[in-house]
């Protein structure tokens, strides 16, 4: 079922086109990624999915009424993001207080048990905490409100790994027993591949993947041998792009493997998300 409709959406900034032309469906209860390169346009779409910034074209519909202005829609979703809601001179604890009072649906026993497992002191005014912990609180507020639509853009933004993995897993025994529709934007694909079903790569403000993870890395894979003999097994084929180690050399196909020219000591390997990506998003010329 479909719960949000991007309709057509374009977001300018002077010449600069942050979206354009955006279509985008999101079905309730799935776990979305967000992809794209610095400046891609992820951030200016989460922002005008939760009315914080207005499209100069197009719609956005949640359960088809628009979001825009709606406080009715608005109070179903949260976007986690490095901007403030609130002033930083305030004490976490009280953070917490006026985003129950505002929503309504805040989970605080929930958010002061996050708060003991992350170590974060809530007593603590925000403009005190580290930049890992800026975003840990921000985090505990997202896993403890119960609202079916969620937006992350780069949630673990200066979180250590032991913080980062522990997260990860909260997020999924959260979304196990609330069945929201979260949506992650994040440079740390890996990290997430493993956690979301569909995948949407923006380019220059454009779409340029959105299927399901399974379906993207199913329609390629990557052959590695000698370079000679991956150049000659590459011919007419659909090559993203190549990795070179020394006389090794990896290809990144799309299509179906090949396996009629393949020598013995070429290697057939499954594509993974990061390199997909860098392939898919590269600018001409970069290596
Ligand atoms: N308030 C603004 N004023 C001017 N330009 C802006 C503004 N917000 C975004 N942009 C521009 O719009 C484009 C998209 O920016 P956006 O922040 O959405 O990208 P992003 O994919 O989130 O990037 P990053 O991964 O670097 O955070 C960029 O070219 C950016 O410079």
């Amino acid at each position: 079922m479909e719960a949000i409709n991007v309709a057509n959406i374009t977001k300018r900034y002077g010449d600069i086109y942050a979206l354009e032309h955006v279509d985008l469906n999101f079905e309730a209860g799935k776990i979305y990624g967000l992809l794209g390169r610095n400046g891609a346009g992820k951030s200016t779409l989460l922002k005008a999915m939760t009315n914080r910034i207005f499209p100069d074209d197009g719609v956005i519909y949640l359960n088809d009424q628009p979001v825009m202005e709606n406080d009715e829609v608005l109070h179903q979703m949260y976007l986690m993001s490095e901007e403030d809601m609130y002033p930083k001179s305030m004490k976490v604890k009280d953070v917490f207080h006026w985003t129950d009072e505002f929503y309504g649906c805040f989970n605080m026993e929930k958010a002061k048990e996050l708060a003991k497992k992350f170590e974060l002191n809530i007593n603590k005014k925000v403009k005190d905490l580290s930049t890992g912990y800026q975003s840990i609180y921000k985090l505990i507020i997202a896993l403890s409100l119960n609202v079916p639509y969620v937006f992350l853009d780069e949630p673990v933004l200066g979180l250590d790994a032991n913080h980062r993995e522990m997260f990860y897993k909260l997020l999924l025994e959260t979304y196990m027993e609330k069945q929201q529709t979260i949506v992650i934007a994040t440079h740390l694909i890996e990290e997430i591949a493993n956690l979301i079903e569909e995948i949407i790569i923006l380019k220059n403000g454009k779409v340029i993947v959105n299927q399901p993870i399974e379906d993207i890395l199913a329609a390629g894979y990557s052959v590695s041998g000698l370079a000679k003999d991956i150049d000659t097994y590459c011919e007419g084929k659909h090559v993203l792009g190549y990795d070179v180690l020394g006389g090794l050399k990896i290809a990144y196909i799309m299509g179906e493997v090949d396996k009629t020219s393949l020598k013995d000591t070429m290697e057939i390997n499954p594509l993974n998300l990061q390199k997909l990506f860098v392939e898919l998003t590269k600018k001409e010329g970069e290596i």
